[in-house]
């Protein structure tokens, strides 16, 4: 379990993240979204103990990470820059993985053979950039880490690998609960996988939830009057977009469904849809509730 307190990190004097609490339960999912520079690596470097904090304070299983080998060798971040050594190999690597993570799992190293199409004699340093993806998520699943953290990690990787990796991921995490953290800016492949959501805007979460509840929250109301819109009638509800397209208007509404819909019905509409919203039209629509908006969004 992950607990974060009150944290900020400064980089030259800005708030690359500021008075964050935030609080990841063992064996959960979770999708870390957030506009460009909102502070999502930094706030994963924290986590994974190679940014210390400036202030607040980060504890994984109840005891701080920074500087915490013992705690560092259950944890492994995957960024979208690979780091292995120069020249080496799979096998040299699996080496150097095998002496510095005491969970290293030799027999799943070998069984993921028939998952990775990569021969382990070959210089990881000459593959392709997918290739090398692979190499890192075969390292980083034999190493058994009780927390994964991934930035960007599945850029590179082919549709049927990504599938794979996928899989993997949350067989992990359904056998042995292993909890992970997953920034990226692809939302369909958050929504696939994640169980939970957070929201960072200039170093700030601004939403964190359930994504189930995140869906049930907020939606996509396509309505139309006989005559006259009746004055002020979503007056009760947060009203984060609206548009007329002829005489059908649609709104993107924040409430209770059955409250919503309870609500509009007493007006009679002759024309009343909620619509599901995905996570990428979600995330667009809290953006543009925080200011972070783009005009004319088709939806
Ligand atoms: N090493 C650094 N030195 C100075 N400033 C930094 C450093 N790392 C990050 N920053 C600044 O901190 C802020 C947050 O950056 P960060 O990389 O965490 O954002 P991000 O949410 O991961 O962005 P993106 O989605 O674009 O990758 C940005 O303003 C960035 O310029």
């Amino acid at each position: 379990m992950i607990q974060i307190e009150n944290i900020k990190k400064l980089f030259e004097g800005n708030e690359a993240v500021s008075d964050l609490n935030l609080f990841i339960k063992k064996g959960s999912i979770y999708g870390l979204l957030g506009s460009n520079g909102a502070g999502k690596t930094t706030l994963l470097k924290m986590i994974a103990g190679i940014y210390k904090e400036d202030s607040g304070s980060i504890f994984v299983d109840g005891q701080p990470i920074y500087e915490n080998v013992k705690l560092k060798q259950r944890t492994i971040l995957l960024t979208d820059t690979l780091y292995f050594f120069p020249q080496s190999t799979v096998k040299q690597m699996a080496s150097f993985m095998k002496n510095m993570y005491p969970t290293w799992n030799e027999e799943r190293f070998e069984n993921y053979k028939k998952v990775f199409p990569i021969n382990i004699n070959k210089k990881i340093h000459r593959m392709s950039k997918g290739m090398q993806r692979q190499v890192a998520f075969w390292l980083a699943l034999a190493a058994m880490p009780d927390v994964l953290i991934l930035d960007e990690p599945l850029d590179g990787l082919d549709a049927v690998m990504r599938q794979k990796v996928k899989n993997l991921l949350v067989q992990e995490v359904a056998e042995r609960e292993m909890t992970i953290l997953i920034s990226s800016h692809n939302l369909r492949e958050v929504e696939d996988l994640c169980d939970h959501i957070g929201i960072l805007h200039n170093g700030k979460l601004i939403i964190e939830k359930e994504l189930d509840d995140l869906k049930s929250d907020i939606h996509k109301i396509q309505l139309a009057f006989k005559g006259d819109v009746p004055e002020l009638f979503l007056k009760p509800f947060d009203i984060l977009y609206k548009e007329q397209r002829g005489s059908v208007l649609l709104y993107i509404v924040r409430g209770k469904e059955e409250e919503v819909s309870a609500h509009i019905e007493f007006y009679q509409p002759v024309l009343f849809d909620v619509l599901p919203l995905t996570l990428e039209e979600i995330f667009i629509y809290e953006m543009r509730d925080v200011g972070y908006a783009i005009e004319n969004v088709i939806v």
